[in-house]
This record gives structure tokens, C-alpha cells and sequence, in this order.
């Protein structure tokens, strides 16, 4: 299996290079050259097995020989252990044709560790093979840069910087990458949105000197290991739903679009998805874009989803990709219109955008109420991120069966939770000191230099 860049001119790589790689060097994101697919049999032969079993027959035909058979299911068993729930991913029913998946059962509470835990072992086993040592550089508007720490967290190997957005992410979120020990963690607050944090990562990747000197990994979604962990829950859900003999639907709460996109990965390899419907809060661009072919940034708003706040979705691109037939110039062409502001979808790339994903936004008071309503007509009480979700999941209902993915536990966002429904949800019983716990945290200007200079300063190369 082959990797190329979304914008064409980057080398091709194999799994192990891509996932160690990070950002393509032509700017594009890295995808596999041809999207393997399962057949009926396959998909079939997953009802009944267990999470990580699934796990391995949905990503083994992309991962070539950087793993053997047996390594690649060692490092999916140790990735799983430590959730909190023996399915890993379990579904709650919610209405005849409503359901919930639940993707918040990993260490640090939000989806993201689903695919963070199992990449923190791959790069173990890929570094511990190389002798090499890298600097992992992530931005984050909460949940990748609590689910990477976990993950990284005392490595020998690995230096792990995370950008977050200060005052934006929640208490929980903030606790969670500000209070571990260990001195290969480093909480970075920058004074920017989380769009600056991330297109300084991005920056970092195209400063060809730095990115040699400080050896720059990443795991944002950039990450393609990232977004191929994730298709395993849609096959694991939609299985235990009656698939492949029944279609689903999905309503995914999105914000840099790589949840969704693995959902479509999930559709083009086989599995037989009606719907996948992309749910925004305000910061709506993939709601407007989807609407009206036009991709125009605006001012990021804060909002009570705030791991949602985002205007330049990166794995958007990935999807452009597609719609543009895999021509890559095209890609990169948008992607420099981008820089001054946003960019008009050709009429066909527009349109199999359009058959391809539905959409939704969801207001402020939407989401307030979706979470009061579900808690006392469902007694299930949802994070604002899964609220928006689900709100937006009701707009669609039909008669093929709709998985809302419950992108996080309540207890990361009590405030806004507690002010929608009166309860906070209380912390595991794991995480019950984290407001005790000392905070390590250095706040950086929004600003290249700065931050590059923090990074060279601290790294142990
Ligand atoms: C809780 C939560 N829900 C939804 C999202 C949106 O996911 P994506 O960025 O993959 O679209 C995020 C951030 O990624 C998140 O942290
Ligand atoms: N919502 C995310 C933003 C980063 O997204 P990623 O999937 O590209 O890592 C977060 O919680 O940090």
C-alpha cells in the first residue's frame, strides 16, 4: 500500500513513512493511492467478534508490512485494554431508529483516544525498531492534546508539544494536558483561536530546517493512522446494527472533518452507509460549504462545544481530493486561494461533495436544549459537542437506522452541561484529584518564532 499527497508533488510513502511523516512536503495531507474494500462476507463475518478483532480486519489491508499479523494485533490488544467498557465502542438505543455511540470510554474521555492509543503504540514499535527519536508538535482545541499526552506521556523517544487555544479549551480539557509530570509533555497555551494553533503546526512542517532539526512528527489528523483508526467504530456500529444486509446513516458533530472522513473511508471500502451528515455548532463553514459550494473562513466564535470551534477544517481538503478525481494541482490551487480567505468548489467537485454529505448547524440555545431534552425524555446526558449531533441527527431521521457518535463524556464539559441541565457529571473516579493536581503550562504568543523557539529550547535531542 502506497501513500500520496492530496497536493501531488510530495514523495509516496509507505504506511510506516506516512504516519511518521506527518504533513506531505508539498503542504497535502497523505492518503492511500487506492482504498482497499471488504466484501459482504467480510463485513458479515464481523457480527459477534470483539472490538479489536474488527479493529484488525478493517485496518490491516493499509498498513503493508510496516507490522506482522501478530505485532499489528499485540499492538491493537494494548491499545484497547485500558477502556472503561468491554465493547470499547458500545451503542445505547435511544428511539426506534436513534442511536448513540458512544466513543468516550478511553482514557481521556473523548473519541480521540480511540485512535491516539493505538498510534502511541505504533510509533513506539516503529521508533523502538529505528533507534530513531522524534518531537511531536499537535494542536489542539481540547481533545487531541489530551488524548496525545496520554498517550506519549514519560516515552523515552518522544518529546510531545500541544498548542491549545488559551481560554478556550474547558477546565477538564485544560487539567488534562497541564497537570501530567512527565518531562517529554509540554502544554503550550498560545494566544490565538485554534485555527492559529494549527496552521503554526503546519508552518512548523513547512519550515523544511526546523522540521529536519527538531525531527517533527504529528498527530493531529494530519496523521493519516489517525483518521484510519477511526473507520474501525463505523464497521463496529453499523455491524452490530445489521450491516451489510441493512444500511445506517451517521451524524457526526465535526469541526477539522476527520471523523466524518473516516466515515466516508468506511463507505468506500464496502460498508453500506445511507448518510453521513456532517453537524456543526455556529463556526458553520462546513455547513455553509455544503450548502453553497462557496468555502469562505470567518472569525472564529467561541462557543459551549468549544473542541468544535474551527474554520480551516484540514481534513476538508482530503475530501476535495476526491471530489476533484485525485487531481492533485486542483487541490493545491484551492488551497492558495484559501490563504486570502476561501476559495468556489468547481460545479463537479461541488456536486459529488453534495451527494456525498448532508449537513446541519446547531445554535447556541439548540444545543442547551438538546442536552435538558435528551437527559429528560432519554435520561442519557450528552456532552454539547454530542448534543450538536444529535440535534441535528433528528433533522434526518427516516427509516434507516441513524448512529449519533457521542464524540465525549459530559464530565469534560461540566459547566455548560451543568447550565443546560442542572447536573454535572461527575469524573471517574481515576481523574477525582485532577483539580488538585499542579498545572505546568507556558504561555507563547501566537507567533512562529516564539513558539518554534520554545520548542528547540525544551526538546531533548
Ligand atoms: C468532542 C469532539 N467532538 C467533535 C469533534 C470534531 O471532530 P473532527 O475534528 O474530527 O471533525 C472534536 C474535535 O475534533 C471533539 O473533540
Ligand atoms: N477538535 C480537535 C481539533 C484537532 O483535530 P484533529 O482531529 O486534527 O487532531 C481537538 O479536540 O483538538
Amino acid at each position: 500500500m502506497r501513500y500520496i499527497s492530496t497536493r501531488g508533488t510530495a514523495p509516496v510513502l509507505t504506511f510506516e513513512q506516512a504516519m511518521l511523516t506527518g504533513l506531505a512536503r508539498d503542504g497535502g495531507l497523505y492518503l492511500p493511492e487506492t482504498i482497499p474494500t471488504l466484501t459482504k462476507d467480510q463485513i458479515a463475518a464481523m457480527a459477534g467478534q470483539s472490538y479489536e478483532e474488527i479493529a484488525f480486519t478493517v485496518m490491516r489491508p493499509f498498513i503493508g508490512d510496516t507490522f506482522s499479523d501478530d505485532q499489528f494485533r499485540d499492538l491493537i490488544a494494548k491499545a484497547y485494554a485500558g477502556f472503561g467498557h468491554d465493547a470499547r465502542a458500545p451503542l445505547v438505543q435511544l428511539a426506534p431508529n436513534h442511536f448513540l455511540l458512544e466513543l468516550f470510554h478511553g482514557p481521556t474521555l473523548a473519541f480521540k483516544d480511540f485512535a491516539m492509543q493505538l498510534i502511541g503504540q505504533m510509533f513506539q514499535a516503529a521508533l523502538s525498531r529505528s533507534g530513531d527519536r522524534v518531537t511531536i508538535v499537535g494542536a489542539t482545541s481540547g481533545d487531541t492534546g489530551s488524548a496525545a499526552i496520554e498517550a506519549f506521556r514519560g516515552l523515552d523517544n518522544v518529546d510531545v508539544f500541544i498548542l491549545f487555544p488559551h481560554g478556550r479549551v474547558s477546565e477538564v480539557q485544560r487539567r488534562q494536558m497541564t497537570t501530567p509530570s512527565e518531562s517529554n509533555v509540554h502544554a503550550l497555551a498560545v494566544d490565538g483561536d485554534f485555527d492559529d494553533c494549527q496552521a503554526a503546526v503546519k508552518d512548523m512542517f513547512n519550515d523544511f530546517a526546523f522540521r529536519e532539526d527538531v525531527k517533527l512528527a504529528g498527530v493531529n489528523s494530519i496523521n493519516w493512522g489517525r483518521v484510519l483508526a477511526q473507520v474501525v467504530y463505523y464497521f463496529s456500529s453499523a455491524v452490530s446494527l445489521g450491516a451489510p444486509h441493512r444500511e445506517v446513516s451517521f451524524t457526526v458533530p465535526t469541526g477539522n472533518f476527520g471523523d466524518i472522513f473516516a466515515g466516508y473511508i468506511a463507505q468506500q471500502m464496502g460498508l453500506p452507509i445511507k448518510d453521513l451528515i456532517v453537524a456543526t455548532n455556529r463556526n458553520d463553514i462546513l455547513h455553509r460549504t455544503l450548502e453553497t459550494g462557496s468555502y469562505t473562513k470567518e472569525g472564529v466564535e467561541p462557543t459551549i462545544s468549544p473542541s468544535m470551534d474551527i474554520q480551516v477544517s484540514s481534513n476538508f481538503e482530503r475530501a476535495l481530493f476526491y471530489a476533484y478525481g485525485q487531481d492533485g494541482a486542483a487541490v493545491a490551487g484551492q488551497m492558495e486561494d484559501l490563504k486570502s480567505g476561501g476559495f468556489q468548489i468547481s460545479q463537479g467537485a461541488y456536486q459529488m461533495l453534495k451527494d456525498t454529505f448532508k449537513s446541519g448547524r446547531v445554535s447556541e440555545d439548540e444545543t442547551s436544549a438538546t442536552i435538558k431534552n435528551y437527559l429528560a425524555q432519554h435520561g442519557e446526558l450528552l456532552c454539547p459537542h454530542t448534543a450538536v449531533g444529535a440535534h441535528v441527527a433528528e433533522m434526518h431521521l427516516g427509516t434507516t437506522p441513524m448512529i449519533t457518535l457521542a464524540t465525549a463524556h459530559p464530565a469534560k464539559f461540566p459547566d455548560a452541561v451543568k447550565a443546560a441541565s442542572g447536573i454535572a457529571a461527575p469524573l471517574p473516579p481515576r481523574m477525582a484529584d485532577l483539580y488538585d493536581r499542579p498545572e505546568r503550562v507556558t504561555r507563547v504568543a501566537n507567533d512562529l518564532s516564539a513558539l518554534q523557539a520554545v520548542i528547540k529550547e525544551r526538546i531533548t535531542l
